[in-house]
């Protein structure tokens, strides 16, 4: 296998099943990106291929993947990769040079949409998506998630599809909808999931921990919590981490999330153009609760065995109660919500309450050697005066059944009154 090839495999692998690259175009559909690669200018004008996986040697030479006849167009001059970020445009040591504006380049990422300069022959990178089909999920779960509204299976189906592949996926919504849960479940269900996942919260983290947490995310994934409140030198940091990373092929997957709109953020210069490119070209969106409070009984079932009462099931009337809550926290919300309910209804203790219900409070507020007499005491009283009355008196007896020395026995009854 030649080397272009090879890398063509590789690269084909790396960004999933089919042609082309998983993305999510601006109306918030799954695409399989590709890439109209056009020669908009030079002897070749007008000549289109599609670059739809791995990579096209563009060049003279007539085994070049797109042929140019321009006379300053070397032999094997640039080569174009598509992957998920953007195209990536490499220099072949070409006489006359690649330009991307007016700066000749050796290898740089651009987005898709760019224009790169061969010699004296300009070419166009045009997008040329493929909408996927945007089946919802049959299932009602995917990890911890759960929810049967349309809007959640949509989700679902999103997330089993990213799921199966390597790209980088921006996971955005509301405060307490989930996106930590879809994205610990998105890891769980890939072929990284024996791997290690790591989360960096990237509010108020040094710049200084990035670089370790992408090393401690080796073979596995990295979530990138909140990029929305990265600062500049922490975003700095992630853009030098993912740089390195692609050159030198670190093997981490990476996943973000935001609870503000993303391209809002990008727009108004509160994030990194160059790490939008990188983590978000595949954007899913976890809706509010509010749009789908048919998922409500599914949930609070779900929160409730997570809280250790799988039997509890809510009436009508307590359904019917939360319905009408505006949730702006969402799930997180219910769940608190859900929590000060079985407080204030004192649902009995769970099996695995903890221990020393003979502990009145008034026992809890002495000091402890005093408080452990006081209940030693009462339990040697009892269980002395119940074990003579079976008896009828007879100590010897009553010391026999019970495995004590009789004259132990004789200064326990003494003490406490009983004889
Ligand atoms: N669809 C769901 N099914 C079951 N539990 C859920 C669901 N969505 C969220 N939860 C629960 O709600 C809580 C909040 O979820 P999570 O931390 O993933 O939210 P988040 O969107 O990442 O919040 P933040 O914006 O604060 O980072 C967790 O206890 C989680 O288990």
């Amino acid at each position: 296998m030649d080397a272009t090839r090879e890398a063509r495999v590789s690269a084909t692998s790396r960004i999933g099943p089919g042609t082309g690259v998983l993305a999510t175009d601006a109306g918030g559909t799954l695409v399989l990106r590709r890439v109209r690669v056009r020669v908009a200018s030079g002897p070749d004008r007008g000549i289109e291929r599609e670059l739809d996986q791995g990579t096209m040697v563009v060049g003279s030479h007539p085994q070049a993947d797109l042929v140019l006849t321009d006379t300053t167009v070397s032999r094997y001059h640039a080569e174009l990769a598509l992957l998920p970020a953007g195209v990536r445009v490499k220099d072949l040591r070409s006489t006359n040079g690649t330009f991307v504006g007016e700066s000749r380049i050796e290898s740089v990422l651009v987005p898709v949409g760019s224009e790169v300069r061969l010699g004296r022959t300009r070419v166009e990178l045009l997008p040329s998506d493929v909408p996927l089909p945007d089946a919802p999920s049959e299932a009602t779960r995917f990890g911890r998630l759960v929810g049967s509204s349309p809007a959640m299976r949509r989700l679902f189906g999103q997330l089993e599809r990213v799921a199966a592949t390597e790209v980088a996926v921006l996971i955005h919504g509301e405060p307490g909808t989930g996106k930590t849960e879809a994205a610990r479940a998105i890891h769980d269900a890939s072929s990284r999931a024996r791997g290690p996942f790591v989360v960096i919260e990237l509010g108020g983290v040094p710049a200084a921990a990035v670089g370790p947490a992408m090393s401690s995310a080796l073979g596995g994934t990295l979530l990138l919590e909140r990029i929305d409140e990265a600062s500049g030198a922490v975003q700095d940091a992630l853009s030098a981490a993912l740089d390195r990373r692609e050159r030198e092929g670190i093997d981490v997957r990476v996943l973000a999330t935001s609870r503000g709109d993303p391209r809002a953020l990008v727009e108004r210069g509160a994030l990194r153009r160059d790490l939008w490119f990188h983590l978000a070209s595949v954007r899913v969106e976890v809706p509010p609760l509010r749009e789908r409070l048919e998922d409500l009984p599914r949930l609070v079932h779900a929160l409730l065995e997570e809280l250790g009462y799988p039997e509890l099931r809510l009436g009508a009337a307590e359904l019917g109660q939360l319905r009408v809550q505006r949730f702006d926290g969402n799930v997180r919300e219910l769940r608190r919500t859900i929590e000060e309910t079985l407080l204030r209804s004192a649902v009995p203790a769970r099996p695995s309450s903890p221990p020393g219900e003979q502990v009145t409070d008034e026992l809890a507020r002495m000091p402890f050697k005093e408080a452990k007499d006081r209940l030693l005491d009462a339990f040697e009283r009892g269980y002395v005066a119940q074990l003579l009355e079976r008896a009828g008196g007879n100590l010897s007896r009553a010391a026999a059944e019970a495995g004590l020395d009789r004259n132990h026995l004789a200064r326990l009854a003494k003490k406490h009154n009983l004889r």
